[in-house]
């Protein structure tokens, strides 16, 4: 019997879902103009943004620019769009953490940044540029985890929405302050907070601009778990192991639940019962699949 048919679909398939995740919400027809907010945001330089990937299928998010509670200056926006185009590449990925450098999250913008790009044309363009890389950090194929120690205020709290699961370390705080800035969330937060508290709860935190501590976090849904350390290190690693109950085991598989998940999400019913469909495809029959049904384990 010859594979190339069956390869074939399976690369037509994986094709397909690639290019959904990589589909960007906004291009030209929306106005956008990627390259011109580019150039913008690359003349606003300070901290960065840096991953480093782990042969478990572990990679570490780390924003980094502690002077300012590590707020997103420009440089760091366009750093974190090459590291989410890094992560869709990185076939071997099942786990993302994201933290903050110097035991804080992030601060949102950079203020100093914001007052700069202040018109509409740079306004909306960074929106839609922070959009675009949030969403596609939102629909990577492995299971990302905000570990949110110190402060996720603005921009930050919007960006810990865009992850599968918030972890928060004694002390910590979500807040979207977005309200007393003059503004309401722009990076896809406040979309992203309804679909996971709630329209009730969402317009109390956004309207109220109000302080989410570890335990209301927990009470809303917005936290899956409260970690015992708000030491840096001890809360990086214990995020660690809250991850694997998730990420133990073949990346093939683990990277299909995340899939299924995003598609039963955001695709109509009938478009996300193909789609996972096309996903069983790729793990029926594959190395788990058949080595599980040699172990015949019993799930009792
Ligand atoms: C669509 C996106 C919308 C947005 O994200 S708008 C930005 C929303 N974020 C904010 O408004 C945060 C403003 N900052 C604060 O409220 C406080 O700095 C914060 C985070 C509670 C921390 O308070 P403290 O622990 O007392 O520390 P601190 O105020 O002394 O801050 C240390 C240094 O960091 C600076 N900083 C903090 N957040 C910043 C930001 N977003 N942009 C620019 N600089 C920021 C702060 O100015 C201070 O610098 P410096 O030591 O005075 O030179």
């Amino acid at each position: 019997m010859t594979l190339a048919p069956w390869k074939n679909f399976l690369q037509i398939t994986m094709k397909r879902i690639l290019q959904q995740r990589r589909l960007s919400l906004y291009n030209g027809a929306h106005g956008y103009e990627e390259e011109l907010i580019k150039k913008k945001l690359q003349q606003f330089s300070g901290g960065s943004i840096n991953l480093s990937k782990e042969d478990n299928g572990i990679a570490i998010l780390t924003l980094n620019n502690p002077k300012l509670m590590n707020a997103f200056t420009g440089t760091m926006m366009l750093e974190l769009q090459e590291r989410v185009t890094e992560l869709e590449n990185w076939k071997d990925g099942k786990g993302l953490i994201i933290h903050g450098a110097g035991n804080t999250f992030c601060s949102g913008s950079d203020l100093n940044v914001v007052k700069q790009i202040s018109n509409s044309q740079d306004g909306m363009n960074m929106c839609m540029f922070m959009q675009n890389t949030l969403t596609r950090l939102m629909r990577l194929p492995l299971f990302s985890v905000a570990l949110v120690q110190g402060k996720a205020f603005g921009g930050g709290a919007e960006l810990t929405t865009a992850c599968d699961f918030r972890l928060m370390t004694p002390g910590s705080e979500i807040r979207f302050v977005h309200k007393h800035m003059g503004l309401v969330p722009g990076w896809g937060g406040g979309a992203r907070l309804v679909r996971i508290v709630g329209s009730g709860a969402a317009l109390q935190l956004l309207g109220g601009a109000a302080r989410v501590d570890p335990e209301r976090a927990l009470s809303l849904g917005l936290s899956e778990h409260t970690l015992p350390s708000s030491d840096e290190t001890s809360a990086l690693g214990e995020a660690r192991a809250w991850l694997s109950q998730y990420t133990d085991g073949p990346a093939t598989v683990i990277r299909a639940v995340k899939k299924v998940v995003t598609a039963g999400r955001e695709l109509p019913l009938e478009a996300a019962l193909r789609t996972e469909k096309d996903i069983f495809g790729t793990v029926w029959g594959g190395p788990a699949n058949l080595q599980a049904l040699v172990r015949r384990p019993k799930h009792k």
